[in-house]
């Protein structure tokens, strides 16, 4: 029988690990190998993901079988050959074709906010963030960061959207907003542009980012703006 020592070794390696995991899932979603497996008309072998993500055979294999490790592929065995096709979970959550993919918004996590992680305990010791360590842009210019270029900032665009698509029924469900009829989700440069007006502002995942100074001068500027 496991010890109470076994399972707190057990507790530590997951927990020390566990960027692993995250990993895998970042690089098959980088990879396409989600994408590939959700076009293909049958499962594949790994020769054949290889031939058509133009990998490497070692690393390919590795990846697919820690994939279907982690519930992320299924796998099927027939004359001694492992074909792999994907999850109920990938297939719904990581194929880009899927309308509530979530893959642009991993690709951004990977990308931006896993490379601030790295700089946790510096974050912890200086009590502000990372991107000037993680992307060299002042802590306050985070978006800067996030907008590096064309690409990343349609990625979190199109990140935010995904997020949407799986939690915004359950967001507009939790409340009777019959009495609202227009409602707006704040996003662009909400300090600066007129705010559209609205009956119901939505402040989803913005005043995380700021000061009370400036979160009480946006609640400020959507008080002024808000129909009566
Ligand atoms: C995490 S997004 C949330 C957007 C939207 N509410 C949603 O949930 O999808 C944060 C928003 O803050 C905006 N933003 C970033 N920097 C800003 C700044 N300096 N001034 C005003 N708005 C900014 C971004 O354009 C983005 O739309």
């Amino acid at each position: 029988m496991a010890s109470p020592q076994d399972h707190a070794y057990h507790l530590l390696n997951e927990y020390s690990n566990g960027f692993m995991v995250s990993q895998v899932l970042f690089a098959a979603c980088e990879l396409g190998v989600f994408d590939l497996l959700a076009e293909a008309p049958e499962p594949l072998d790994s020769a054949a993901v290889v031939a058509r993500l133009g990998t490497s055979s070692h690393g390919t294999e590795l990846l697919l079988d820690t994939c279907a490790s982690l519930k992320l592929l299924k796998v099927e065995v027939r004359g001694g050959k492992a074909f792999y096709q994907n999850t109920e979970l990938s297939s719904t959550y990581l194929s880009r074709g899927s309308p509530v993919s979530q893959r642009n918004m991993l690709l951004y996590t990977a990308r931006t906010t896993y490379r601030c992680w790295g700089h946790l305990a510096e974050a912890v010791r200086e009590g502000k963030n990372q991107y000037l360590q993680a992307f060299g842009v002042p802590s306050e210019e985070l978006f800067s960061a996030i907008y590096r270029s064309e690409g990343e900032r349609l990625r979190f665009t199109r990140g935010l959207q995904e997020v949407w698509s799986v939690c915004g029924r359950s967001v507009l469900a939790a409340f009777d907003l019959s009495q609202f009829p227009l409602i707006c989700d704040l996003g662009g440069d909400f300090f600066k542009d007129p705010l559209p007006e609205a009956d119901l502002y939505i402040l989803a995942r913005i005043l995380h980012d700021w000061t009370d100074d400036k979160c009480s001068g946006l609640l400020q500027r959507i008080r002024r703006t808000c129909k009566p």
